[in-house]
């Protein structure tokens, strides 16, 4: 599903980031990516959003090559993955169901396809019954739960998220990995980077590790 052969990003002016790194995630794995602060984690987590390109190498997902990938087919690619981001960045002024809505209204999605899937999402991370509250009246769990409501409302295949309990207390952060969790165990393929040793010893997944440019991943992840 996902792989990385001999990837090399560089940043213009900067020495490498990533250097000749291999990885293979293949489809419903979960695994988790970490290492120092400046390690490249966000970097290959935009790489494979297509929002930064490879210096070299290849990066395949889903049997597609990223630096194949037309222009114009971006939008469809990136409704593909979902995104969880530390900061939710969930709009203010609008409530939960527009907040979750949005994306499938860009989309183009009939109404009625998107009132059920956007309750559909709510339901499945506990906030079913709030749709029409403000993000501002929510605990930071909360308010995370809704970014991953907006994140797999589109039923993505990959579910991607950085540092999604950064700012949580630990019974919070293990609410919400231990939803990631959920998701993989519905078949989505997952990949979180974290810095919080207490989840990857807790989680005991696959632990793909960035360090100096390098990647050490366990061998059947190479
Ligand atoms: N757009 C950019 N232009 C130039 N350099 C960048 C850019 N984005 C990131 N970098 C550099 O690339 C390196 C890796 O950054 P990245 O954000 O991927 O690390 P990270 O492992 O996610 O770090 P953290 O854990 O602190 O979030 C850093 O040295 C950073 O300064």
């Amino acid at each position: 599903m996902i792989r990385l052969i001999n990837v090399t990003k560089h940043y213009p002016g900067r020495h490498h980031v990533l250097r000749e790194v291999n990885l293979h995630l293949r489809k419903g794995e979960m695994a988790l990516l970490t290492g120092p602060s400046g390690a490249g984690k966000s970097t290959l987590l935009k790489m494979l959003l297509r929002l930064e390109g490879v210096s070299n190498g290849t990066l395949m997902v889903n049997g597609v090559d990223l630096s194949t990938l037309k222009r114009r087919h971006i939008p469809a690619y990136r409704r593909r993955i979902g995104v969880v981001f530390q900061d939710h960045k969930l709009l203010m002024d609008r409530d939960l169901f527009s907040n979750v809505a949005l994306t499938l209204q860009v989309a183009g999605l009939p109404d009625r396809q998107v009132q059920s899937r956007v309750r559909a999402a709510l339901d499945k991370v506990g906030l079913g019954d709030r749709l029409r509250e403000y993000p501002a009246t929510l605990s930071g769990g909360e308010q995370q739960r809704v970014g991953i409501a907006r994140a797999i409302v589109h039923t993505p295949e990959i579910l991607l998220a950085d540092e999604p309990t950064g700012n949580l207390d630990p019974r919070l952060s293990n609410e919400i990995l231990d939803l990631f969790r959920d998701f993989h165990h519905h078949g989505t393929t997952v990949l979180i980077a974290t810095h919080d040793q207490g989840q990857i010893d807790r989680l005991g997944l696959p632990v793909l590790r960035l360090e100096g440019g390098r990647l050490h991943a366990p061998e059947d992840h190479q």
